[in-house]
Parts: C-alpha cells; structure tokens; sequence
C-alpha cells in the first residue's frame, strides 16, 4: 500500500488554482524531496496531506484513508515553513504544551529535547533562543507521537551548515526506523545523499518525479570526470576531443571532461591504462542541475496571473 496518494489533485484558492491534476505517491519509509519555486504549490501539496486543506478536486488519501481522518492525523508530524512559539515558555514547557495538544507521553519530551540538541537549553525561554533553536524545537514537536509520516517544510531554514548536516542525519536515523519524510526544501546542495526520490513542482504541476538515476537519465546530463595532476593535459585534451569527447583544461594539468554513460568506461578505461593522473574523480549530475535542467523546460500549466 501507498502511505500517501494524491490523484489528480487540483486546489484553488479563490480564483487562483494553485495546484493542477497533481498526481504523486509516498512508499513506506521513503523520503520525498518535494522541490519548486516559490508558489510552486508545495505548502498547499503538504497542507492537503496534512488534512489542513480540502482538495477543489481529485483525491488525497494518507495511509489509505482521508487525511481529514482523526486517527489519520494522529500519526502525521509537521514542521511548518514558519514555526513560531509562546516566546514566554520555556523549551521544555512548549514540549510539553505540544505533547498534551498530541496527546503523546510525556516521557517522549526529555527524549526528544535530547534528540535535537536542546537538553542544556530546555529550561530558557524560547524569547532566548536563536533561529536555529527554534527550528530544532520545530522538529521536536513534529516528532512527538512517534509519526509515521513527516512533512518537513524548509527545516533547514537557519540553521548552520553543522546543524544542517545533523538534521539531515536525524532524517536518515528517522527513515532507518521507517518513519516516510517529505521534505520540502529549496536548499538542494547536498541533499542528493538524504532523500529516495524527488518531485519537482512548478506552477502548480508536477514537471519531474522518480529517483535521482531515473531523473538522471530523463535530463541526460553528462557525469564530469575530474582528472587532477595528469601530464601534457593539454595534449590529452586535443586527444580526447577528437575522439568526439568533450574535455576542458582546468588550470595547467588538470582535466574535466563531460561524458555520458556509454563513454563514461572507456574515458576512464583510456586515463586509467595510458594517462599519469594523480586523481580521478567522477561527479553526477547534481540535485542542483536536475533543477535547474527541469525548471528551464516549458511548463506544462501556468497559474493564471
Ligand atoms: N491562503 C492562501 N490564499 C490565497 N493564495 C494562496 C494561499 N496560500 C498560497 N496561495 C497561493 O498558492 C500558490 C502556491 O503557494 P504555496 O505556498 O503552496 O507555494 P510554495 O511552493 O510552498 O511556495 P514557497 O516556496 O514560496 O513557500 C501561490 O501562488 C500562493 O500565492
């Protein structure tokens, strides 16, 4: 079974249709990069899989009923994009206050606050605590109850890039245990390692959607092979070209050369047996250039204005 289907959803606030026949899936246990640009729709995709919102039109189900559903509802976790708090409690009290409205056991809260790095700061007001504090406070309230399912909407709004990669870890400890992750984010440096797959939104429809190697394939951008600290680069650099290659000095003695999947073997096949390379790297296409790649493509639907 799906744990989220959205069929052929459409919303419209008001005149403004802000998402059109939208049609995504979430396997147990994945994490999803829901990625756009700003309007793209992905605040109402998460609203209305949080039961927050009514479709216009289509069908939204969360573990196989309607999000609307209490017991449904139960096991949904939500950060929001701007999670604000009573500035006068403490970290703890907020926990709390959070745990009695979800109706968790209150011995979750010492645990989570733990979690998240907060158990030094637990007993300051939350009026003290930085950006980042409070988006870690934002997670541990979305993890109270133990959800099954999270929705995580820009969580690593600031926070430093440690405190980022620690968020990152806790959703890929989060996914070991089998909790699914939605992740909404237009910060997309790094986030290739941390996600299943991803869905790319614009204008309100869904331009992209699969694994990163399948989303890789449909851009067909090429993988870079770095060669560092190869003698006669510039000779090895006409040779390659003519041999229908693309490849670019970097520096004195070092080489990028763009290639495809087929050539990618016998590139590295020819650096490997005659070249002198003190390093060859690899890089794929990125989360990044996917983006980028999709969003200049035509879309499919446009909001009108
Ligand atoms: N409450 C609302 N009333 C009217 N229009 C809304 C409302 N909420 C969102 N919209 C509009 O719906 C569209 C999608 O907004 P949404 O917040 O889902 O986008 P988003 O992808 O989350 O954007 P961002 O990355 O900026 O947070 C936008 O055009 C937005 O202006």
């Amino acid at each position: 079974m799906k744990l989220v289907e959205l069929h052929s959803v459409r919303h419209c606030y008001g005149k403004l249709q802000a998402l059109h026949d939208l049609t995504l899936s979430l396997n147990e246990g994945e994490v999803l990069g829901l990625f756009g640009h700003n309007g793209a729709g992905k605040t109402t995709t998460m609203k209305l899989i949080l039961g927050l919102l009514r479709a216009s039109a289509g069908q939204v189900s969360v573990f196989g009923a309607s999000p609307q559903q209490a017991k449904v509802r139960q096991q949904l976790g939500y950060l929001p994009e701007n999670v604000s708090f009573y500035p006068q409690l403490t970290g703890l009290e907020t926990l709390r206050y959070f745990a009695r409205l979800k109706s968790a056991p209150s011995v979750q809260v010492e645990a989570l606050l733990e979690q998240v790095g907060l158990a030094q700061a637990c007993k300051r007001k939350v009026k003290t605590y930085s950006k980042g504090m409070r988006q870690r406070l934002g997670l541990a309230q979305a993890l109270l109850g133990k959800p099954r399912l999270l929705l995580l909407d820009e969580p690593t709004v600031g926070l430093d890039p440690i405190a980022t990669r620690e968020l990152y870890a806790m959703i890929q400890q989060l996914r070991e245990g089998g909790t699914a992750v939605i992740l909404c984010s237009h910060v997309l440096a790094g986030v290739e390692a941390f996600i299943d797959r991803a869905a790319i939104m614009a204008s309100g429809c869904l331009q992209a959607e699969g694994t990163l190697s399948e989303l890789r394939s449909q851009v067909g951008l090429p993988s870079l092979i770095r060669v560092n600290g190869l003698l006669q680069a510039s000779h090895w650099q006409a040779q390659l070209n003519s041999e229908g290659f693309q490849a670019r000095l970097v520096g004195q003695d070092n080489l990028e050369v763009a290639t495809h999947n087929g050539a990618k073997q016998q590139v590295l096949k020819l650096l490997l047996e005659q070249g002198d390379a003190e390093d060859i790297e690899v890089r794929q296409a990125s989360m990044e250039e996917i983006y980028s790649h999709f969003m200049t493509q035509p879309f499919a639907q446009r909001n009108a204005p």
